[in-house]
Protein backbone atom coordinates (compact mmCIF):
# COMPACT_ATOMS: atom_id res chain seq x y z
CA UNK A 1 0.00 0.00 0.00
CA UNK A 2 0.98 3.94 -0.62
CA UNK A 3 1.71 5.99 2.08
CA UNK A 4 2.43 9.73 2.17
CA UNK A 5 2.95 12.85 4.26
CA UNK A 6 0.07 15.16 4.12
CA UNK A 7 0.28 18.86 5.29
CA UNK A 8 -2.43 20.50 6.59
CA UNK A 9 -2.05 24.29 6.46
CA UNK A 10 -4.17 26.37 8.89
CA UNK A 11 -5.99 29.25 7.00
CA UNK A 12 -5.47 32.36 8.07
CA UNK A 13 -8.25 34.03 9.54
CA UNK A 14 -10.29 37.27 9.12
CA UNK A 15 -8.43 38.83 11.90
CA UNK A 16 -5.19 38.31 11.34
CA UNK A 17 -3.12 41.33 12.96
CA UNK A 18 -0.41 42.25 15.44
CA UNK A 19 -1.06 42.49 19.25
CA UNK A 20 2.23 41.52 20.55
CA UNK A 21 0.70 38.34 22.67
CA UNK A 22 3.85 36.22 22.30
CA UNK A 23 6.42 36.95 25.12
CA UNK A 24 9.26 34.86 24.10
CA UNK A 25 8.60 34.82 20.71
CA UNK A 26 10.71 38.23 19.30
CA UNK A 27 9.10 38.77 16.46
CA UNK A 28 5.65 38.67 18.09
CA UNK A 29 6.99 41.47 20.13
CA UNK A 30 9.05 43.61 18.04
CA UNK A 31 5.83 44.12 15.63
CA UNK A 32 3.27 44.63 18.01
CA UNK A 33 0.94 47.54 16.83
CA UNK A 34 1.89 47.21 12.83
CA UNK A 35 -1.46 47.48 10.70
CA UNK A 36 -1.63 43.98 8.96
CA UNK A 37 -2.98 42.53 5.92
CA UNK A 38 -5.39 39.74 6.55
CA UNK A 39 -6.11 39.38 2.72
CA UNK A 40 -2.42 39.11 1.97
CA UNK A 41 -1.74 37.16 4.72
CA UNK A 42 -4.37 34.35 3.92
CA UNK A 43 -3.21 34.38 0.12
CA UNK A 44 0.08 34.15 1.31
CA UNK A 45 -0.46 31.04 2.72
CA UNK A 46 -2.63 29.58 0.17
CA UNK A 47 -0.18 30.10 -2.34
CA UNK A 48 2.41 28.28 -0.50
CA UNK A 49 -0.19 25.01 0.07
CA UNK A 50 -1.41 25.55 -3.73
CA UNK A 51 2.64 25.28 -4.61
CA UNK A 52 3.02 22.10 -2.83
CA UNK A 53 -0.50 20.38 -3.98
CA UNK A 54 1.24 21.46 -7.19
CA UNK A 55 4.54 19.47 -6.68
CA UNK A 56 2.32 16.05 -6.20
CA UNK A 57 2.17 16.65 -2.16
CA UNK A 58 -0.90 15.75 -0.40
CA UNK A 59 -2.22 19.27 1.22
CA UNK A 60 -4.74 19.95 2.94
CA UNK A 61 -6.23 23.17 4.44
CA UNK A 62 -7.36 23.16 8.41
CA UNK A 63 -10.02 26.14 9.10
CA UNK A 64 -9.53 29.00 11.44
CA UNK A 65 -11.32 29.97 14.51
CA UNK A 66 -14.13 31.81 15.55
CA UNK A 67 -12.62 35.87 16.46
CA UNK A 68 -13.29 37.43 18.39
CA UNK A 69 -13.91 35.00 20.90
CA UNK A 70 -16.79 36.68 22.49
CA UNK A 71 -17.76 33.23 24.41
CA UNK A 72 -14.53 33.94 25.81
CA UNK A 73 -15.43 37.31 27.10
CA UNK A 74 -18.85 36.74 28.25
CA UNK A 75 -16.95 34.05 30.30
CA UNK A 76 -14.94 36.23 31.99
CA UNK A 77 -17.62 38.74 33.03
CA UNK A 78 -18.71 41.50 29.27
CA UNK A 79 -21.94 41.26 28.92
CA UNK A 80 -25.03 42.59 26.48
CA UNK A 81 -24.83 42.67 22.98
CA UNK A 82 -21.94 41.93 20.95
CA UNK A 83 -21.57 45.37 19.97
CA UNK A 84 -21.47 46.06 23.68
CA UNK A 85 -19.27 43.49 25.05
CA UNK A 86 -16.76 44.52 22.40
CA UNK A 87 -17.08 48.33 23.45
CA UNK A 88 -16.66 47.45 27.08
CA UNK A 89 -13.53 45.42 26.93
CA UNK A 90 -11.91 47.83 24.48
CA UNK A 91 -12.41 50.66 27.12
CA UNK A 92 -11.20 48.75 30.33
CA UNK A 93 -9.22 45.82 29.28
CA UNK A 94 -8.13 46.16 25.94
CA UNK A 95 -5.45 43.26 26.23
CA UNK A 96 -8.46 40.76 26.99
CA UNK A 97 -9.40 42.16 24.03
CA UNK A 98 -6.10 41.47 21.95
CA UNK A 99 -6.05 38.23 23.51
CA UNK A 100 -9.80 37.33 22.15
CA UNK A 101 -9.33 38.21 18.94
CA UNK A 102 -5.97 36.68 17.43
CA UNK A 103 -5.50 34.84 14.04
CA UNK A 104 -3.31 32.43 15.80
CA UNK A 105 -4.80 28.90 14.77
CA UNK A 106 -3.23 29.75 11.14
CA UNK A 107 -0.03 28.01 12.82
CA UNK A 108 -1.34 24.65 12.71
CA UNK A 109 2.19 22.95 13.79
CA UNK A 110 0.66 23.71 17.06
CA UNK A 111 -2.49 22.72 16.39
CA UNK A 112 -2.21 19.04 17.87
CA UNK A 113 0.78 15.90 17.75
CA UNK A 114 0.11 13.82 15.55
CA UNK A 115 0.97 10.13 15.81
CA UNK A 116 0.50 7.61 12.35
CA UNK A 117 -1.26 4.67 12.58
CA UNK A 118 2.44 2.97 11.69
CA UNK A 119 3.78 3.46 15.54
CA UNK A 120 0.40 3.06 17.20
CA UNK A 121 -0.95 -0.24 18.98
CA UNK A 122 -4.34 -0.07 18.14
CA UNK A 123 -3.05 0.72 14.14
CA UNK A 124 -4.96 4.12 14.24
CA UNK A 125 -3.89 7.98 13.83
CA UNK A 126 -3.86 9.77 16.83
CA UNK A 127 -4.43 13.47 17.39
CA UNK A 128 -4.18 15.16 20.70
CA UNK A 129 -4.90 19.09 20.21
CA UNK A 130 -2.49 20.87 22.12
CA UNK A 131 -3.52 22.80 25.04
CA UNK A 132 -1.82 25.80 24.37
CA UNK A 133 -1.67 27.24 28.09
CA UNK A 134 1.72 29.28 28.18
CA UNK A 135 -0.11 32.41 26.02
CA UNK A 136 -3.53 33.61 26.91
CA UNK A 137 -4.54 34.01 23.51
CA UNK A 138 -3.60 30.57 22.81
CA UNK A 139 -5.12 28.26 25.13
CA UNK A 140 -8.48 29.22 24.01
CA UNK A 141 -7.58 27.52 20.93
CA UNK A 142 -8.01 23.60 21.73
CA UNK A 143 -12.10 23.00 22.23
CA UNK A 144 -12.99 24.13 18.63
CA UNK A 145 -9.38 22.80 17.29
CA UNK A 146 -10.61 19.13 18.39
CA UNK A 147 -14.06 19.89 16.42
CA UNK A 148 -12.32 20.78 13.04
CA UNK A 149 -9.72 17.95 13.09
CA UNK A 150 -12.98 15.89 14.07
CA UNK A 151 -14.75 17.18 11.13
CA UNK A 152 -11.24 17.13 8.58
CA UNK A 153 -10.41 13.20 9.80
CA UNK A 154 -13.52 12.55 10.32
CA UNK A 155 -13.91 8.38 10.12
CA UNK A 156 -13.77 7.05 13.34
CA UNK A 157 -12.28 3.85 12.05
CA UNK A 158 -8.90 5.24 10.91
CA UNK A 159 -8.65 8.08 13.30
CA UNK A 160 -8.37 8.47 17.06
CA UNK A 161 -8.96 11.95 18.66
CA UNK A 162 -7.98 12.73 22.31
CA UNK A 163 -9.11 15.61 24.62
CA UNK A 164 -6.56 17.97 24.76
CA UNK A 165 -4.64 17.77 28.30
CA UNK A 166 -4.84 19.22 31.61
CA UNK A 167 -5.04 22.62 31.27
CA UNK A 168 -2.04 23.70 33.82
CA UNK A 169 1.63 24.58 33.56
CA UNK A 170 2.80 21.46 34.25
CA UNK A 171 1.17 19.90 31.26
CA UNK A 172 1.83 22.44 29.02
CA UNK A 173 1.59 21.40 25.19
CA UNK A 174 2.19 22.80 21.99
CA UNK A 175 1.75 20.13 19.80
CA UNK A 176 4.05 19.10 16.76
CA UNK A 177 6.28 22.25 16.61
CA UNK A 178 7.90 19.76 19.33
CA UNK A 179 7.45 16.65 17.69
CA UNK A 180 9.60 15.34 14.81
CA UNK A 181 9.21 12.03 13.26
CA UNK A 182 12.35 9.96 11.38
CA UNK A 183 11.55 6.70 9.94
CA UNK A 184 12.66 4.82 7.00
CA UNK A 185 9.23 4.87 4.52
CA UNK A 186 6.54 7.17 5.75
CA UNK A 187 4.25 3.69 6.28
CA UNK A 188 7.06 2.27 8.14
CA UNK A 189 7.25 2.17 11.96
CA UNK A 190 9.40 5.13 13.00
CA UNK A 191 10.77 6.94 16.07
CA UNK A 192 9.06 10.16 17.22
CA UNK A 193 10.91 12.53 18.67
CA UNK A 194 9.48 14.87 21.65
CA UNK A 195 11.75 17.98 22.07
CA UNK A 196 10.47 19.58 25.88
CA UNK A 197 11.89 22.61 27.34
CA UNK A 198 11.42 21.95 30.61
CA UNK A 199 10.34 19.31 33.52
CA UNK A 200 7.62 20.95 35.36
CA UNK A 201 7.93 18.41 38.67
CA UNK A 202 11.50 18.24 38.77
CA UNK A 203 12.69 21.54 40.29
CA UNK A 204 16.67 20.50 40.10
CA UNK A 205 16.51 20.29 35.75
CA UNK A 206 17.65 22.78 33.68
CA UNK A 207 15.23 25.77 32.57
CA UNK A 208 15.51 28.75 30.94
CA UNK A 209 15.88 31.88 32.79
CA UNK A 210 14.54 34.96 30.77
CA UNK A 211 11.69 33.18 28.29
CA UNK A 212 9.06 30.28 29.49
CA UNK A 213 9.44 26.79 28.04
CA UNK A 214 6.23 26.22 26.74
CA UNK A 215 6.66 22.11 26.29
CA UNK A 216 7.22 20.09 29.20
CA UNK A 217 8.42 16.79 29.87
CA UNK A 218 5.20 15.54 31.55
CA UNK A 219 3.24 16.81 28.49
CA UNK A 220 5.04 14.93 25.70
CA UNK A 221 5.10 11.52 28.11
CA UNK A 222 1.03 11.96 28.42
CA UNK A 223 1.25 12.15 24.86
CA UNK A 224 3.18 9.10 24.29
CA UNK A 225 0.93 7.03 26.35
CA UNK A 226 -2.16 8.37 24.71
CA UNK A 227 -1.01 7.96 21.50
CA UNK A 228 0.00 4.11 22.43
CA UNK A 229 3.22 4.16 21.13
CA UNK A 230 6.34 1.66 22.12
CA UNK A 231 8.91 2.78 24.19
CA UNK A 232 11.45 1.61 21.74
CA UNK A 233 9.90 4.17 19.04
CA UNK A 234 10.49 7.35 21.54
CA UNK A 235 13.28 9.47 22.51
CA UNK A 236 12.66 12.41 24.72
CA UNK A 237 15.10 15.58 24.11
CA UNK A 238 15.41 18.19 26.46
CA UNK A 239 16.01 21.84 24.56
CA UNK A 240 18.82 24.00 24.79
CA UNK A 241 17.34 26.54 27.75
CA UNK A 242 20.07 29.10 26.65
CA UNK A 243 18.25 28.74 23.09
CA UNK A 244 15.00 29.43 24.35
CA UNK A 245 16.07 32.65 25.78
CA UNK A 246 17.31 33.88 22.71
CA UNK A 247 13.95 33.38 20.78
CA UNK A 248 13.64 29.95 20.46
CA UNK A 249 10.42 29.37 22.09
CA UNK A 250 9.50 26.46 19.70
CA UNK A 251 11.81 23.36 18.57
CA UNK A 252 10.64 23.92 15.49
CA UNK A 253 12.38 27.04 15.15
CA UNK A 254 15.83 25.43 15.47
CA UNK A 255 15.23 21.70 14.29
CA UNK A 256 13.11 20.05 11.44
CA UNK A 257 13.10 16.50 10.65
CA UNK A 258 12.04 14.11 7.71
CA UNK A 259 12.54 10.53 7.40
CA UNK A 260 15.61 9.94 7.65
CA UNK A 261 16.81 13.58 8.03
CA UNK A 262 17.25 15.67 10.84
CA UNK A 263 18.56 19.09 10.56
CA UNK A 264 19.40 21.00 13.45
CA UNK A 265 21.30 23.82 15.06
CA UNK A 266 24.57 22.79 17.11
CA UNK A 267 22.91 24.16 19.61
CA UNK A 268 19.52 23.39 19.78
CA UNK A 269 19.61 20.24 22.28
CA UNK A 270 21.26 19.31 25.60
CA UNK A 271 23.03 15.99 25.74
CA UNK A 272 22.62 15.82 21.61
CA UNK A 273 25.63 13.04 20.96
CA UNK A 274 23.72 10.73 23.87
CA UNK A 275 20.41 11.58 22.04
CA UNK A 276 21.59 11.03 18.46
CA UNK A 277 22.88 7.74 19.60
CA UNK A 278 19.27 6.62 21.16
CA UNK A 279 17.72 7.28 17.53
CA UNK A 280 20.45 5.15 16.03
CA UNK A 281 19.59 2.80 18.13
CA UNK A 282 15.83 3.14 18.15
CA UNK A 283 15.60 3.52 14.23
CA UNK A 284 17.79 0.80 12.19
CA UNK A 285 18.08 2.57 8.72
CA UNK A 286 20.43 5.12 7.20
CA UNK A 287 20.48 8.31 8.82
CA UNK A 288 21.18 11.90 8.11
CA UNK A 289 22.23 14.06 10.82
CA UNK A 290 22.66 17.59 9.47
CA UNK A 291 24.04 19.76 12.03
CA UNK A 292 24.74 23.26 11.57
CA UNK A 293 27.33 25.17 13.29
CA UNK A 294 27.01 28.48 15.33
CA UNK A 295 30.13 29.37 13.09
CA UNK A 296 27.84 29.44 9.67
CA UNK A 297 24.55 30.09 11.27
CA UNK A 298 24.40 32.09 14.76
CA UNK A 299 21.18 31.68 16.78
CA UNK A 300 19.90 35.35 15.71
CA UNK A 301 20.19 34.71 11.73
CA UNK A 302 18.22 31.39 12.66
CA UNK A 303 15.47 33.25 14.71
CA UNK A 304 15.78 35.82 12.53
CA UNK A 305 15.67 34.23 9.20
CA UNK A 306 13.65 30.94 10.00
CA UNK A 307 15.99 28.75 8.47
CA UNK A 308 14.65 25.55 10.44
CA UNK A 309 11.21 26.87 10.10
CA UNK A 310 11.30 25.43 6.98
CA UNK A 311 9.66 22.23 5.76
CA UNK A 312 11.54 19.09 4.06
CA UNK A 313 9.11 17.01 1.78
CA UNK A 314 10.07 14.43 -0.03
CA UNK A 315 8.93 15.12 -3.31
CA UNK A 316 6.84 12.22 -5.49
CA UNK A 317 10.41 11.83 -6.99
CA UNK A 318 11.67 10.29 -3.96
CA UNK A 319 14.22 13.53 -3.68
CA UNK A 320 14.05 16.30 -0.83
CA UNK A 321 13.38 19.96 -1.02
CA UNK A 322 13.66 22.39 1.59
CA UNK A 323 10.49 24.98 1.68
CA UNK A 324 11.82 28.15 2.95
CA UNK A 325 10.73 32.06 3.77
CA UNK A 326 12.07 34.75 1.44
CA UNK A 327 13.80 35.70 4.81
CA UNK A 328 15.96 32.61 4.26
CA UNK A 329 17.36 34.50 1.10
CA UNK A 330 17.67 38.23 2.55
CA UNK A 331 20.13 36.66 5.35
CA UNK A 332 23.53 36.29 3.39
CA UNK A 333 24.87 33.86 6.22
CA UNK A 334 21.41 31.84 6.27
CA UNK A 335 21.43 31.95 2.06
CA UNK A 336 25.02 30.83 2.16
CA UNK A 337 24.28 28.26 4.14
CA UNK A 338 20.91 26.86 2.45
CA UNK A 339 23.14 27.31 -0.93
CA UNK A 340 26.01 24.79 0.72
CA UNK A 341 23.30 22.48 1.32
CA UNK A 342 22.57 21.33 -1.73
CA UNK A 343 26.18 20.63 -2.45
CA UNK A 344 26.52 18.22 0.47
CA UNK A 345 25.89 14.59 0.04
CA UNK A 346 22.10 14.48 1.65
CA UNK A 347 19.07 13.51 0.13
CA UNK A 348 17.94 17.48 0.14
CA UNK A 349 18.29 18.93 -3.33
CA UNK A 350 16.89 21.97 -3.92
CA UNK A 351 15.31 24.66 -1.54
CA UNK A 352 12.23 26.74 -2.71
CA UNK A 353 11.38 29.91 -1.49
CA UNK A 354 8.18 31.58 -0.25
CA UNK A 355 6.79 35.28 1.02
CA UNK A 356 4.86 34.00 3.67
CA UNK A 357 5.90 37.89 5.38
CA UNK A 358 2.27 38.70 7.08
CA UNK A 359 2.65 35.18 9.32
CA UNK A 360 6.57 35.74 9.75
CA UNK A 361 5.88 39.11 11.03
CA UNK A 362 4.24 37.15 13.91
CA UNK A 363 7.03 34.55 14.65
CA UNK A 364 5.32 31.62 12.22
CA UNK A 365 7.08 30.76 9.07
CA UNK A 366 6.44 27.51 6.43
CA UNK A 367 6.73 24.89 9.10
CA UNK A 368 4.48 27.04 11.77
CA UNK A 369 1.95 26.50 9.09
CA UNK A 370 1.80 22.92 8.65
CA UNK A 371 0.33 20.26 10.47
CA UNK A 372 1.75 16.93 9.14
CA UNK A 373 -0.07 13.53 8.85
CA UNK A 374 1.50 10.93 7.25
CA UNK A 375 -1.10 8.62 6.13
CA UNK A 376 -1.61 5.68 3.62
CA UNK A 377 -4.05 5.43 0.66
CA UNK A 378 -6.98 4.25 2.71
CA UNK A 379 -6.62 7.24 5.18
CA UNK A 380 -5.93 9.74 2.69
CA UNK A 381 -9.43 8.29 1.52
CA UNK A 382 -10.68 8.51 4.94
CA UNK A 383 -10.21 12.16 5.10
CA UNK A 384 -12.99 14.95 4.55
CA UNK A 385 -11.88 15.15 0.96
CA UNK A 386 -13.71 19.00 1.19
CA UNK A 387 -10.23 20.01 2.77
CA UNK A 388 -8.08 18.36 0.47
CA UNK A 389 -6.37 21.66 -1.46
CA UNK A 390 -7.16 21.40 -5.55
CA UNK A 391 -7.86 23.67 -8.56
CA UNK A 392 -11.08 23.82 -7.76
CA UNK A 393 -10.78 24.47 -3.78
CA UNK A 394 -7.81 26.95 -4.40
CA UNK A 395 -10.09 28.88 -6.78
CA UNK A 396 -12.49 29.10 -4.35
CA UNK A 397 -11.26 29.51 -1.31
CA UNK A 398 -9.02 32.91 -3.51
CA UNK A 399 -12.77 34.25 -4.03
CA UNK A 400 -13.72 33.69 -0.29
CA UNK A 401 -10.85 35.94 1.14
CA UNK A 402 -11.52 37.74 -1.71
CA UNK A 403 -14.88 38.69 -0.88
CA UNK A 404 -14.73 38.91 2.94
CA UNK A 405 -11.39 39.92 4.28
CA UNK A 406 -9.97 43.12 4.74
CA UNK A 407 -6.68 44.42 3.57
CA UNK A 408 -5.83 46.08 6.94
CA UNK A 409 -6.41 45.71 10.52
CA UNK A 410 -4.93 47.40 13.37
CA UNK A 411 -5.56 46.40 17.48
CA UNK A 412 -7.63 49.79 17.12
CA UNK A 413 -10.29 47.89 14.24
CA UNK A 414 -10.84 44.80 16.73
CA UNK A 415 -13.64 46.42 18.77
CA UNK A 416 -15.48 47.28 15.57
CA UNK A 417 -18.46 45.37 16.01
CA UNK A 418 -18.73 44.75 11.98
CA UNK A 419 -15.78 42.69 12.17
CA UNK A 420 -17.40 40.06 14.44
CA UNK A 421 -20.58 39.73 11.39
CA UNK A 422 -18.10 39.59 8.65
CA UNK A 423 -15.49 37.02 10.57
CA UNK A 424 -18.94 35.15 11.32
CA UNK A 425 -20.52 35.62 7.65
CA UNK A 426 -17.18 34.36 5.97
CA UNK A 427 -16.68 30.91 8.92
CA UNK A 428 -20.31 30.14 7.90
CA UNK A 429 -19.37 30.06 4.18
CA UNK A 430 -16.67 28.02 4.71
CA UNK A 431 -17.96 25.99 6.81
CA UNK A 432 -20.28 24.71 4.24
CA UNK A 433 -17.41 25.05 1.38
CA UNK A 434 -15.19 22.47 3.62
CA UNK A 435 -18.46 20.52 4.58
CA UNK A 436 -17.30 20.99 8.35
CA UNK A 437 -20.67 20.85 9.84
CA UNK A 438 -21.18 23.02 12.84
CA UNK A 439 -17.71 23.72 14.32
CA UNK A 440 -18.26 27.42 15.65
CA UNK A 441 -19.99 28.73 18.46
CA UNK A 442 -21.86 30.87 16.72
CA UNK A 443 -23.41 28.12 14.78
CA UNK A 444 -24.24 25.73 18.12
N1 LIG B 1 6.71 27.84 15.78
C1 LIG B 1 5.50 27.46 15.55
N2 LIG B 1 5.21 26.25 15.33
N3 LIG B 1 4.47 28.35 15.60
C2 LIG B 1 4.60 29.75 15.62
C3 LIG B 1 3.54 30.34 16.47
C4 LIG B 1 3.60 31.84 16.50
C5 LIG B 1 2.63 32.40 17.52
N4 LIG B 1 2.59 33.87 17.41
C6 LIG B 1 1.63 34.56 18.01
O1 LIG B 1 0.71 34.04 18.61
C7 LIG B 1 1.71 36.08 17.88
C8 LIG B 1 0.36 36.76 17.93
C9 LIG B 1 0.48 38.24 18.13
O2 LIG B 1 1.42 38.70 18.77
O3 LIG B 1 -0.41 38.97 17.65
C10 LIG B 1 3.01 31.98 18.93
O4 LIG B 1 3.90 32.62 19.52
O5 LIG B 1 2.46 30.99 19.42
Amino acid sequence: MKHFEANFDGLVGPTHNYAGLSFGNVASLNNAALVSNPKAAAKQGLQKAKALADLGMIQGMLAPQERPDLNTLRRIGFSGSDAQVLQQVAKTAPALLNACCSASSMWTANAATVSPSADTRDGKLHFTPANLVDKLHRSIEPITTGRILTATFNDPHYFHHHNHLPEHNSFGDEGAANHTRLCQEYGHAGVELFVYGQEATNPHAPKPLKYPARQTLEASMAIARLHQLEEDNCVFIQQNPDVIDQGVFHNDVIAVGNQNVLFYHEQAFLNTQAKLDEIKRKLDTELYFIEVPTAKVAINDAVKSYLFNTQIITLPSGEMAIIAPTDCQENPAVYAYLNELLTLNTPIKQVLYFDVKQSMQNGGGPACLRLRVAMNEREVAAVNQHTLLNDALFARLNAWVDKHYRDRLSTQDLADPQLVIESRTALDELTQIMKLGSVYPFQR
